[in-house]
Parts: C-alpha cells; sequence; structure tokens
C-alpha cells in the first residue's frame, strides 16, 4: 500500500513540513507557518514555545489533509539546534527559549573557558565554548533569571519540545545533544566532568536516544490537535543540520551540503571526531551512531535577507523574497562596490565572535535596493566560502557540493553561491533537506529502510545542477579576498560599539 513518511522542521523563520512516498518518488511540502523572532537587545534572540506548538499542529493539518487516505507510516522531527525549552516539574514552559543565535551569554562562555579551559571543552565536545551553544545559555539563565532556574525540572530542545508535546515521552538523540556542549562526542552520553564543572545537575537533562529509536506514538490528544491518527511512531529524529546531512545523502566521505536557511551551514562526513585545532568550525555526532560531522555556521544567512526585507524594507507581503531576489538580478556580480558583512547575531564561523555586527560597506548615491540584496546574497556566500574551505580542510575536498535551505529557492542566490565557491553545485531535492532527512530517518525508525545509509538514498526524484562561470568566479575571487579583509579590521571596533 502506497505510505507517507512525514518530516517535520521546527526551523528558525517557521514550521514547515514534508511527505515523502516511501518508495522516495514523490515529495510533498507544506506552507511554511511562520513566527517572529523577539529580543529586547541588539544580540538577544527568543521566541514562545507555545508559537512553534501551534505551527507545527497547522503544519501537521496540512500535511494529514496531502496525505488524504494515505498512511503515514512514521513522523520524524527536525530543528532549530541549541535552543533551550525549560520546564517545570509538571512539563509546563518556564521562559521564552533563549535561540540558538542569541548572544547575550558571551560572559557564561568565558567563564567556561575558565573553569574547563578551552582545549578540553573543544576535546570532549568538539567546539570551543560559545554563545550559540546551550550551556552557555543555561549558565545565563541560572544568573539572570534565578527564579526560573531553580523551578527547573527538564531542559529540552526545539524539536525535542514538539516532540514532547506530541507522544507525552521527554528524551532527547546525539545529534541535539552534541549542541549543549554538555554532551561527550565521542563517548556518545552527557559528560560527567562538564556537568560537575559547570554544576549543572544531570538530572536536568533528558535521556539520550539514537536519531532512529522511536520515541514514542502520536498521543490521541495531540492527534486531535494536529489532525492525524492517534498511535502513529514519532522517530527521535536530529537537529536541522543533522538532518539535512541524511536529507542531501552526506553519509559517507565525499560530498558536502550547504544551508542557505535562516543561520548558513556547511557540513561533511567524518568517521571519527575531529575538533577544529583553529577552532573555526564545529564536530558534532551525525545521525548515524558511531559517524561524526565537521561543520561551518554563518549565522545570519537567510536571516540577513529576512531581516534587509522585512525591518529595513519593512516588506511583509507574501512571496516577497522571490520578488527581491528578481530585483537583484538587475545589478551586476559584485554590487557595483556594495559589500556586506552577515554578522548581524554576532558570528561562528570563522570567527567565533559575539560581538561582531553587520555592516554594508561601500554606498555611493547610485546604490539602491536592488544593489543591498544582491550584496546580502554575495555577502552571506562570501562567509559560507569561508566555512567550506575551513570544513575541506578538516575532511578534505569535497566531490559534489547539494545546496538546500529557503535562500536556495533563489536561482540567483544558488547562482552566486556556485560563482563565489567557482564550484558546480546540485540543487537538493527540496530546500527544506532538513525535513526530508527526518523524514528519511522516521522511514528507518518503522522499519521501512534498513538502516540511514539505506534510507538516503531513497529519494529519486530529478536533482538539478547550477554550473558556476569562470568569468564571474574571477570577480567573486578578488570580491572574496576584499570581504574577508573588512573583520580583522573592524573587529575592536565591533567591541566599541556593543559596549553602547
Ligand atoms: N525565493 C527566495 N529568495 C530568497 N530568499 C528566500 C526565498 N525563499 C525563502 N528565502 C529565505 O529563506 C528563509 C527561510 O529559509 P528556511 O531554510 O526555511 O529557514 P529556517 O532556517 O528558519 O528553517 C527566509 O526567511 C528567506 O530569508
Ligand atoms: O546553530 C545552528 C547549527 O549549529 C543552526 O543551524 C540552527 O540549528 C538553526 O537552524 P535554522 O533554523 O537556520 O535551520
Amino acid at each position: 500500500m502506497e505510505a507517507y513518511l512525514l518530516g517535520l522542521d521546527i526551523g528558525t523563520s517557521g514550521t514547515k513540513a514534508v511527505l515523502l512516498r516511501t518508495d522516495g518518488k514523490e515529495c510533498l511540502e507544506t506552507a511554511e507557518y511562520p513566527y517572529p523572532l523577539a529580543g529586547e537587545k541588539p544580540g538577544w534572540a527568543q521566541q514562545q514555545p507555545a508559537l512553534w506548538w501551534d505551527a507545527a499542529c497547522m503544519c501537521l493539518r496540512e500535511a494529514a489533509a496531502m496525505a488524504g487516505d494515505k498512511k503515514i507510516a512514521a513522523i520524524g522531527i527536525t530543528g532549530q539546534m541549541h535552543s533551550v525549552v525549560l520546564l517545570d516539574e509538571t512539563g509546563g514552559v518556564l521562559c521564552d527559549s533563549l535561540l540558538w543565535c542569541d548572544q547575550r551569554s558571551e560572559k557564561e562562555a568565558a567563564g567556561m573557558t575558565a573553569l574547563v579551559g578551552d582545549m578540553r571543552i573543544s576535546e570532549i565536545t568538539g567546539s570551543l565554548p560559545n554563545t550559540g551553544f546551550s550551556a552557555a545559555k543555561l549558565l545565563w539563565i541560572r544568573n539572570n533569571w534565578a527564579d526560573i532556574f531553580e523551578k527547573t525540572a527538564t531542559v529540552l530542545l526545539a524539536k525535542d519540545y514538539i516532540r514532547y508535546r506530541l507522544t507525552g515521552r521527554l528524551g532527547t538523540e546525539q545529534t541535539d545533544a552534541t549542541g549543549t556542549q554538555l554532551f561527550d562526542i565521542a563517548e556518545s552520553r552527557w559528560s560527567d566532568e562538564l556537568c560537575e564543572c559547570l554544576m549543572i545537575k544531570k538530572n536536568l537533562l533528558p535521556p539520550v536516544m539514537e536519531s532512529v529509536q522511536i520515541a514514542g506514538t502520536l498521543t490521541k490528544e495531540a492527534a486531535r490537535a494536529c489532525g492525524l491518527a492517534p498511535g502513529i511512531p514519532v522517530a527521535a529524529g536530529a537537529g536541522d543540520t543533522a538532518a539535512a546531512a541524511v536529507g542531501n545523502g552526506i553519509v559517507s566521505r565525499g560530498k558536502v551540503c550547504v544551508t542557505l536557511g535562516s543561520s548558513g551551514v556547511v557540513l561533511a562526513f567524518l568517521d571519527r571526531p575531529a575538533p577544529d585545532q583553529k577552532h573555526r568550525i564545529h564536530t558534532k555526532c551525525h545521525a548515524m551512531t558511531g559517524a561524526w560531522e565537521a561543520l561551518g555556521v554563518t549565522q545570519s544567512a537567510a536571516l540577513s535577507m529576512k531581516w534587509l526585507v522585512e525591518t529595513i524594507f519593512e516588506d511583509k507581503t507574501p512571496n516577497r523574497f522571490q520578488e527581491y531576489s528578481s530585483l537583484a538580478e538587475t545589478v551586476p556580480a559584485l554590487s557595483e562596490g556594495l559589500v556586506f558583512l552577515p554578522y548581524l547575531m554576532g558570528e561562528r564561523s570563522p570567527h567565533m565572535d559575539p560581538y561582531a555586527r553587520g555592516a554594508f560597506i561601500g554606498f555611493a548615491t547610485k546604490h539602491t535596493r536592488a544593489h543591498m540584496v544582491r550584496s546580502v546574497m554575495e555577502g552571506v556566500c562570501y562567509s559560507l566560502k569561508e566555512c567550506l574551505d575551513a570544513v575541506e580542510e578538516l575532511s578534505g575536498k569535497a566531490s559534489e557540493i547539494r545546496l538546500a535551505g529557503g535562500g536556495a529557492r533563489s536561482m540567483l542566490w544558488a547562482r552566486i553561491a556556485a560563482d563565489v565557491f567557482g564550484r558546480d553545485l546540485i540543487l537538493s531535492y527540496s530546500s527544506n533537506a532538513s525535513a526530508l532527512g527526518a523524514a528519511l530517518i522516521a522511514g528507518v525508525s518503522a522499519g521501512v529502510y534498513r538502516d540511514i545509509p539505506q534510507a538516503a538514498g531513497i529519494p529519486v526524484f530529478p536533482l538539478r545542477e547550477m554550473k558556476y562561470s569562470r568569468e564571474r568566479a574571477e570577480l567573486y575571487r578578488k570580491g572574496y579576498g576584499l570581504y574577508r579583509s573588512f573583520y580583522p579590521v573592524l573587529k575592536e571596533k565591533f567591541r566599541e560599539l556593543g559596549a553602547i
């Protein structure tokens, strides 16, 4: 009988889902159900978990209608990583989630270095202490919202909270656990050493499953809210970067995937943990137990586009991004000398710097909105090129680069990425490779596929290629050099701005 696997993605900009036919020949996408970013100071980013749940219910209702009378064999969940949800002992949410891009915990990240040491933390968790990961956020909450921290019985991550609402079961899995910076990536368990040093009680942390484990089944109450049948198995799933790896077939050395989502991610497969000695990128657990991934992160990738269009141009009309992408087509490569630094929420790779700030450099009266849009696309691609260079240093040169994420819906942005990288790209099966990966993981949980490598080979709908142009690549080589020269010059000035 024809059946579907459902992949649900609790993204930063919104929640969306895919329905994958189990034979891999069809993948239907729901709309995205958006929610805003809140935060009263520059660098702060919060969301209410209740908004994720409302969006998830609407999204699942749409998916249920799309599936019609076809069976949904299993649900897989993915979502933004690192964003913490604090629950009290009745399972109620205690406060807004501090998101992955929230930069307020600089002091706490520095405190982790002082207590444990940079090298030791990197050895255990695959990354230097940083404001993006969950541990520093928890320490900030303990230091600043002590009453909330005292009431906390469980700490979850975004997708784990939604899985909890769907199944009534608390838990996480190894890929998202890595993003807390309290997890030992080689041993695949919570780190006693880090929990003790940072005085975080281990009983606040949920049980860690394997990504392909069935975490529970859809409760009657959740099924009613989502318009689905009760009892559907729900897989543990994976954080969005790890799920995108599965959705893009990154299950052995060779290929690299690049995601132009709210954040930008460049990811390669590793068969052993290999923390970057230059501390530019992270090593995280892969959804395949016993495998790892090297990843570089641009904090504000498509988030920069969203900021430009919604906040600066004050345009929230539907399909606005496609229109602005078409507008940017009217401007030549290098945006007639306008350069964008995408550090709107600090930066992670290759500069772990919560103080970094966004900038347009080189305005002239000739420049218009079209130049600004193109310049944002170019700046984000330069940053992703820095990530790609660092990732390939660790994992070897990629034989194929897959591009996904909301920004990859723009053919112009995809072309700029190919030109800036000076490499041909393959456009992913779905702009939402994370949701596709979650559906494939769910297929393993439900026994439809044998294992993750087999599942990753299941999608068979056509892929498109984006070829780079030698001429534009040469132009962008110069633009990239100029772009790279700005951060070292501005670094200290960004710190001064942060003090205002
Ligand atoms: N056609 C388009 N052209 C350019 N950018 C787009 C287009 N469609 C979506 N985007 C960008 O992609 C973002 C959403 O990407 P997505 O991968 O869904 O986000 P998330 O990382 O939050 O899951 C939007 O906020 C927007 O910036
Ligand atoms: O911080 C990371 C990965 O380390 C981000 O990739 C977040 O997981 C956010 O994901 P998106 O909502 O941008 O997809």
